[in-house]
């Protein structure tokens, strides 16, 4: 198996009295949708930040290669002042990707010498996700693309998504069940896996 992510045993609370995760279990291959729900606070956000290590567990183990993530909003994953290209250019080595999916993403090319208010909120989101693949992720975190987008652009945003399938994984984080009973192989509802084993 090709695994890109693996948390084993994860314990984390923001307070000792109130455990988020205890004994949480989840693995990702390249190549498999996982798609995480339950209600408004019962901790998705947080597993997000506990992946990318702004957040670090009691106890328990992360292990994880390399991690990019799409946002919901996407005028908060950028800088006002800046370009897109600048900004892009900040966090990628390897730009020799950026035409081919600029095509792949819909994005004319002067788009991305803009700053992120002279674009629409839909071309913004393909932008991060410009970012994110260019950044030849093995586990995309990619946090509920539908906030941004209406309904069918965000199923268009998870069908391109899923063309990259074969260079990673993909964990989702999503309030929709349509979307995520549409594209994942896996669902994982916090609610009821919070405190089990959740493989
Ligand atoms: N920095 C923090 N300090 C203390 N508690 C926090 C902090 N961040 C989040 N929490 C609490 O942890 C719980 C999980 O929050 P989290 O943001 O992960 O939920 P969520 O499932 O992503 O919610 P939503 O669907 O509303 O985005 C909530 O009860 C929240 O109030």
């Amino acid at each position: 198996m090709n695994s890109v992510l693996s948390i084993e045993s994860l314990t984390f609370g923001y307070t000792k009295e109130q455990l988020i995760y205890d004994d949480f279990n989840l693995s990702l291959n390249k190549g498999e949708v996982k798609a995480i729900v339950g209600p408004s606070g019962c901790g998705k956000t947080t597993l997000f930040e506990l992946i990318t290590n702004n957040l670090l567990p009691q106890s328990g183990s992360i292990s994880v290669s390399k991690v990019s993530s799409i946002y919901q909003d996407p005028y908060s994953s950028f800088h006002p002042t800046y370009t897109i290209y600048e900004q892009i250019n900040d966090v990628v080595d390897d730009m020799s990707e950026l035409s081919s999916l600029l095509k792949e993403l819909h994005l004319e090319e002067s788009l991305i010498d803009k700053k992120p208010h002279e674009l629409s909120g839909g071309q913004l989101q393909r932008c991060s996700i410009l970012r994110a693949l260019l950044m030849k992720p093995d586990v995309l975190l990619v946090d509920e693309p539908t906030s941004a987008l209406d309904n069918v652009i965000a199923l268009e945003v998870m069908q391109l998504l899923m063309k990259f399938l074969h260079k990673c994984g993909i964990l989702l984080i999503t309030h929709d069940m349509f979307l995520a009973q549409w594209c994942s192989d896996t669902i994982i509802d916090l609610n009821e896996h919070r405190n089990n084993n959740a493989e």
